[in-house]
């Protein structure tokens, strides 16, 4: 396998830093467990409502190295027991960006659900990501599944 992408973690100034940075609790883990960190004033976290939808701040910015992308993912302990997922499942962050990472969370459980500075919200997956060459063309090549989509292929 080749060597793992290194990805360098700025935290930003009002975030808190003893929080711990995104780490991979399994050896075999494929996301590394990211934490909502709540800028100083509003430690006490976030009560989200059914159906209420919020940016959580992580406090981190990634220097992703071209040619790499990191999605945020939900949490499926999470997903399961609260209904909390991402409403932009899976987000993306780019190789050139340089802001803050902010998760877009959703509670779509029937109960209100808080928040809490320093919890473990969501998943960062590393991946490669290479840029398309798109051009126009007027004739495509041809395939067996040809135009069959949306269910094509049967139920079951
Ligand atoms: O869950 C997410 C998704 C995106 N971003 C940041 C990083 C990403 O590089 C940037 C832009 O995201 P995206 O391209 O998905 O958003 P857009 O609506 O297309 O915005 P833009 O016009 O800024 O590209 O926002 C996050 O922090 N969290």
């Amino acid at each position: 396998m080749s060597e793992a992408p290194r990805i360098g973690i700025k935290r930003i100034e009002d975030s808190d830093h003893t929080l711990a940075l995104p780490s991979y609790e399994t050896t075999g883990a494929a996301g590394a467990d990211l934490r909502a960190n709540f800028p100083d004033g509003a430690r006490e976290g976030l009560l989200l409502s059914p159906g209420q939808r919020a940016l959580v701040p992580t406090g981190l910015i990634l220097d992703i190295l071209p040619g790499w992308e990191v999605q945020v993912r939900p949490r499926s302990g999470l997903a399961l027991r609260h209904g909390l997922t991402l409403v932009n499942t899976p987000g993306t962050i780019d190789s050139d960006y340089r802001g803050p990472v902010g998760v877009i969370v959703i509670n779509l459980g029937d109960e209100p659900y808080h928040l809490r500075h320093g919890e473990r919200i969501a998943q960062l997956v590393v991946a490669p990501a290479s840029q398309a060459r798109f051009f126009e063309t007027v004739e495509v090549s041809e395939t067996v599944r040809g135009n069959g989509g949306f269910g094509s292929t049967g139920a079951g």
